[in-house]
């Protein structure tokens, strides 16, 4: 078996036609969406994904504001250039690009956003309204790469409904919010969540429909993991020295010999990537369209 690839830069593209239009009928009615990203220090790959977030703002005709400060910078100038967005009416969403500085109190700072202008939907107002309504239509911003795992399934045909989903990885922005988006009554899975603590990971793999790698573990997953014919997401990312070109290179969570069992896979990058960032644009689209 070959896998159907799950091309998440097909399924982006899409997604950004659609609020394209959305941004239009916004922009028509005097509401312009702006995102503002706060980026604290200089790691290479934030830098990259704020850059390509800042693109993908351009493209969709959302205005967009740039924040960098130091990697020194103190806890208090963090939170004075979050109150300074949050005052801001030309910033309707904002985000602060994970992982901070260890210095920095990350959950302090999430706290610090104004929760209607959380991009992210990381706030805890927000992930608390996520788990309280497992039926009602969703009023709040949503985490990105859980939403944009779920899209990418359904925009290939995949139905959710009644599978058994084993996520890897505890982390705040997949690991720890996807079981609630997973488990609302719309959409109707069962989740297994499972971290460097499970003891049988290889044999709960073995017994999921689908799998969510979310480790950051370069090659983790194995094709002895896989049910034969499941949907397996590769979502997260090691930095490796490529010798052949002097750089670094991107391995995911999956080995590509996944592809010979699963009968669905991301690829990694070109897969749950370019979909967190086209549900970034999503959730800045639908506060604005709340607001208005
Ligand atoms: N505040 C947040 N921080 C982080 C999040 C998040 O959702 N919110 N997620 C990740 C990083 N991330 C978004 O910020 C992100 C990761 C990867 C991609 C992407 O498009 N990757 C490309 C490959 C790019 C490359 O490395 O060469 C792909 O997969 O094709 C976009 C966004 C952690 N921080």
């Amino acid at each position: 078996m070959t896998a159907i690839r799950l091309d998440g830069k097909a399924a982006a593209a899409q997604i950004k036609q659609e609020l394209r239009e959305r941004v239009d009928a916004l922009r028509a009615r005097g509401v312009t969406p702006g995102l503002a990203t706060v980026l604290v220090g200089d790691d290479p790959a934030s830098k990259l994904y704020v850059g390509g977030k800042h693109r993908d703002c351009a493209e969709v005709g959302i205005e967009s504001i740039q924040v960098e400060l130091p990697a020194t910078a103190t806890q208090q100038e963090v939170e004075a250039a979050l109150d300074q967005l949050n005052a801001d009416p030309a910033c309707t969403g904002y985000i602060v690009q994970l992982p901070l500085p260890k210095h920095l109190d990350q959950d302090a700072i999430i706290e610090r956003i104004d929760p209607d202008k959380d991009a992210d939907g990381l706030h805890p107002t927000n992930l608390g309204r996520l788990v309280l309504n497992v039926r009602d239509e969703i009023t709040t911003p949503l985490p990105c790469t859980p939403r944009g795992c779920i899209e990418l399934l359904q925009r290939n045909g995949y139905d959710l409904n009644g599978k058994h989903v084993v996520v890897i990885g505890r982390g705040v922005t997949v690991g720890r919010s996807i079981g609630a988006l997973l488990t609302r009554r719309d959409i109707n899975a069962t989740v297994t969540l499972t971290h460097t603590g499970t003891q049988n990971m290889a044999e709960i793999c073995k017994s999921a429909d689908v799998i969510v790698a979310a480790a950051g573990a370069a090659h983790l997953v194995t094709p002895e993991w896989v049910k034969p014919g499941a949907a397996v997401l590769d979502v997260g990312v090691s930095r490796v020295p490529n010798p052949e070109t002097g750089k670094s290179k991107v391995l995911g969570d999956v080995d590509p010999a996944v592809a010979e069992v699963a009968g669905y896979l991301s690829p990694n990058p070109g897969g749950v990537g370019p979909m967190t960032r086209a549900l970034l644009l999503a959730n800045v689209v639908e506060t604005a369209e709340r607001l208005a």
